[in-house]
């Protein structure tokens, strides 16, 4: 068995992944431990090494990017056997799955608490075959996440998005879905639908303010046709007290799920960690303890 391979998204946020991954080697080595390095060249490197990594029984993978990186990642050990722990460098620009977990969002800290860290098994989602680590959305506002090119988000960061969606909520639109959850059949007219696993969305904490990697649920959004007085308060509510939005009749709702399906009217692409994903229909669930994370000990 080998010990670590750190692998690199230089593309990812700010390009500072390459040489965090050496400060991350040379930490590990002088803490008594081997670490190989490996730089992706482009997106299939990240694949290919995930893959290596889990042929040649490598204990742990550390991963420097963003949720692009790490989704990918997650994907890549999918069928696999032995699937090496993950540690993340958060260098992405929004670094969603490393906030749900706990991560250090300061990359500094978060490679001293690499070496100081203790284990996470956590849930992770599957939406027809592809695997997902943080969240599913559908609606105008998601629609918006791809369309922010990577120019915009090098030089804007996480306001790239805002911006984004702020536009779109002027072109609003209501999509009818038909969704089975855990059995029950419901139907609603939607404008903004988000699945989630943890309590972080798109960089807000506290989105899902319940959620947590680790308790085998996974969690829905729904927001009907809304003024934006209504949305203002459907979002305060969600982002203090979830308690209020367990009701279906309200304007905005969140429901807890193990496993689901959905159905559209609308030829809608689903937003799946950040990046375009499939189109509706789309069937949904939980793979409770599925993949070992290294978390901050605090
Ligand atoms: N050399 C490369 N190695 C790996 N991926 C690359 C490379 N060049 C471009 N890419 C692309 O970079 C994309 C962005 O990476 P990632 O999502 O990790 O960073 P980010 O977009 O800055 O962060 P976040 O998703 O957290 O906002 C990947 O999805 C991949 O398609």
């Amino acid at each position: 068995m080998k010990d670590i391979m750190i692998i690199a998204n230089p593309s990812s946020g700010k390009k500072q992944a390459e040489e965090y991954a050496m400060r991350a080697k040379y930490l590990f080595e002088d803490n008594q431990r081997q670490a190989d390095v490996r730089i992706t060249e482009c997106e299939e490197d990240i694949e290919k090494y995930v893959k290596e990594a889990c042929k040649e029984k490598y204990d742990t993978v550390i991963l420097l990017g963003g949720d692009g990186t790490v989704s990918k990642s997650g994907e890549s050990l999918k069928n696999e056997k032995h699937r090496p722990k993950i540690g993340i460098i958060p260098t992405g620009t929004i670094n969603n799955i490393a906030r749900g977990l706990g991560i250090s969002t300061n990359i500094d800290q978060a490679v001293e608490d690499l070496v100081n860290f203790k284990e996470l098994v956590t849930d992770v989602g599957m939406i027809n075959d592809r695997l997902f680590l943080s969240s599913i959305s559908a609606g105008s506002i998601p629609e918006t996440v791809w369309e922010v090119s990577k120019d915009q988000k090098e030089k804007l960061g996480p306001l790239a998005y805002f911006i984004e969606g702020f536009k779109s909520l002027r072109e609003e639109e209501n999509y009818s879905i038909d969704m089975s959850l855990d059995g029950k059949k419901m139907k609603f007219d939607l404008t903004l639908l988000v699945i989630g696993l943890s309590n972080s969305v798109a960089g807000i904490p506290n989105f899902f303010n319940e959620a947590a990697y680790d308790d085998g649920y996974l969690y829905l959004f729904g927001l009907k046709e809304s003024t934006l007085g209504e949305k203002i308060s459907v979002m305060t509510s969600l982002l203090n007290d979830n308690e209020t939005l367990s009701d279906e009749n309200n304007k905005g709702f969140v429901i807890p799920f193990k496993e689901g399906s959905f159905k559209s009217n609308h030829n809608l692409n689903v937003a799946l960690d950040g990046e375009k994903g499939p189109c509706f229909p789309f069937d949904i669930k939980i793979l409770p303890a599925f993949l070992t994370f290294l978390v901050p000990v605090n």
